[in-house]
């Protein structure tokens, strides 16, 4: 185990109509001036919205709001509300929704105070610095895992480039997680979610560290818990214990708690930020594609088989083949496969409608045009890129 540091300071409130009390937390933790950022339509078909106008009004906290984040948000939307919490002196930070309204309220968070544009900061051309408007959150949906974690993911729309930072005090300063907000969520997204829940876990475990144990066991209870209650909600959407299973998984597996003391991977991210700038796709869905794609490469690497082979053994409860342990190794990939099916994600590029036409791109943007390799637990080149890519297509 390496040596590391780890502070994660996110209160979560966590069960039945904790929304509520939002008001009253908000002030408890200073706010005076709050906006409300949310996405389109689905807090207010589902009722959420009416709660936390009233929760702030009872509280008698004076608020502001900014609707229309999208999926993979967008920087402009992060530059509109830097200039509103200039112009009404926010200060306090509330994201209702899911990942992509988390990241926008965090991208802001740090823009309010650095007078360039906030693109300089999300590209990393200029480090954030130690001041920003709190943050805080309502999740409805368990995936991204930004309600407790320190970084953010923003697109530039106008260049399809889609990049984060991040920063110790990115961490929300409390996250309300009530599981009976997700029953609203589609099945799709459920299942995007989860899969993104899973790469979390994965990014993590897949490493040459050695002697990590303990945070090997916690990754594989998360993935094991992924598996199993997913295929519950996907049958029975309002399952309370199944959807608060996986509402946990999602915090946990993104706290960076699992990530103590190794080295991780993340060349799954790297790639899926890639295609979704591109083509607009789910973050899930992308990680669906390219995460037993990946794995497969990697079963032709001798270094990579005993890790994968552990991990089909005991998150897929295969059976450990000592005198092949590639076998072992594809029959996880296998049982992945199958779980990506059955939760009606794609397994391809082509299923996902996206073509070959930005493969040289890609391999190109990954590896500074081939100057360097990306990933840990196998240094892809420009070239393994694009042989992953072809088999991903
Ligand atoms: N900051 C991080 O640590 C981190 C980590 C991984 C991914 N990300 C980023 O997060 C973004 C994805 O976030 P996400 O997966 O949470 O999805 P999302 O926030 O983009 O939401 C996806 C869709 O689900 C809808 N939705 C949300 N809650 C709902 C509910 N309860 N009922 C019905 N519909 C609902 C939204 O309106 C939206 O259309 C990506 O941009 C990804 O790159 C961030």
């Amino acid at each position: 185990m390496n040596g590391f540091e780890f502070q994660c300071g996110t209160k979560m409130i966590f069960g039945k109509e904790t929304e509520l009390r939002v008001g009253e937390e908000l002030k408890k933790q200073g706010a005076t001036r709050v906006l409300f950022v949310y996405g389109g339509s689905s807090i207010k078909k589902s009722g959420l919205y009416g709660k936390v106008v009233k929760a702030l009004q009872d509280a008698g906290l004076p608020f502001d709001e900014l609707p229309g984040v999208v999926p993979n948000p967008r920087v402009s939307l992060v530059r509109k509300g830097i200039a509103l919490c200039r112009e009404k002196g926010i200060d306090f930070l509330l994201a209702v929704g899911g990942g992509s309204v988390i990241d926008t309220c965090k991208a802001m968070s740090f823009g309010v105070y650095y007078d360039g544009d906030v693109w300089d900061l999300i590209s990393g051309k200029v480090k954030p610095g130690d001041r920003r408007v709190p943050v805080a959150d309502i999740l409805t949906l368990p995936a991204a895992g930004s309600e407790e974690s320190d970084s953010c993911v923003i697109s530039d729309e106008t260049t399809h480039t889609k990049t984060g930072f991040g920063s110790p005090l990115m961490r929300p300063v409390f996250s309300i997680m009530n599981p009976e907000l997700t029953y609203t969520l589609p099945p799709y997204q459920t299942a995007c979610g989860s899969m993104d829940i899973m790469a979390h876990a994965m990014e993590r475990y897949f490493s040459h560290t050695q002697n990590v144990e303990m945070t090997d066991r916690v990754t594989e209870a998360i993935l094991t818990t992924v598996i199993h209650n997913l295929s519950v909600v996907l049958e029975k959407p309002d399952d309370y214990a199944a959807r608060a299973e996986i509402m946990l998984c999602g915090t946990w597996a993104q706290n960076d708690m699992t990530g103590c003391g190794r080295a991780q991977d993340w060349f799954n991210h790297g790639l899926e930020h890639q295609i979704s700038g591109f083509y607009d796709i789910a973050h899930g869905a992308g990680l669906a594609i390219s995460f037993p794609a990946w794995m497969e490469f990697l079963c032709g690497k001798e270094e990579c088989i005993p890790r994968l082979a552990q991990y089909a053994v005991r998150v897929w409860n295969a059976e450990m083949n000592f005198d092949n342990p590639e076998e072992t190794a594809r029959e996880g990939i296998k049982r992945l496969r199958g779980l990506i099916k059955e939760a009606g994600l794609p397994l391809t590029l082509s299923e996902a409608g996206v073509g070959k036409e930005k493969f040289e791109e890609i391999a190109d943007n990954m590896t500074n045009g081939g100057s360097h390799t990306c990933g840990a637990f196998y240094a892809f080149t420009r070239d393994d890129i694009l042989t992953l890519l072809e088999m991903m297509a």
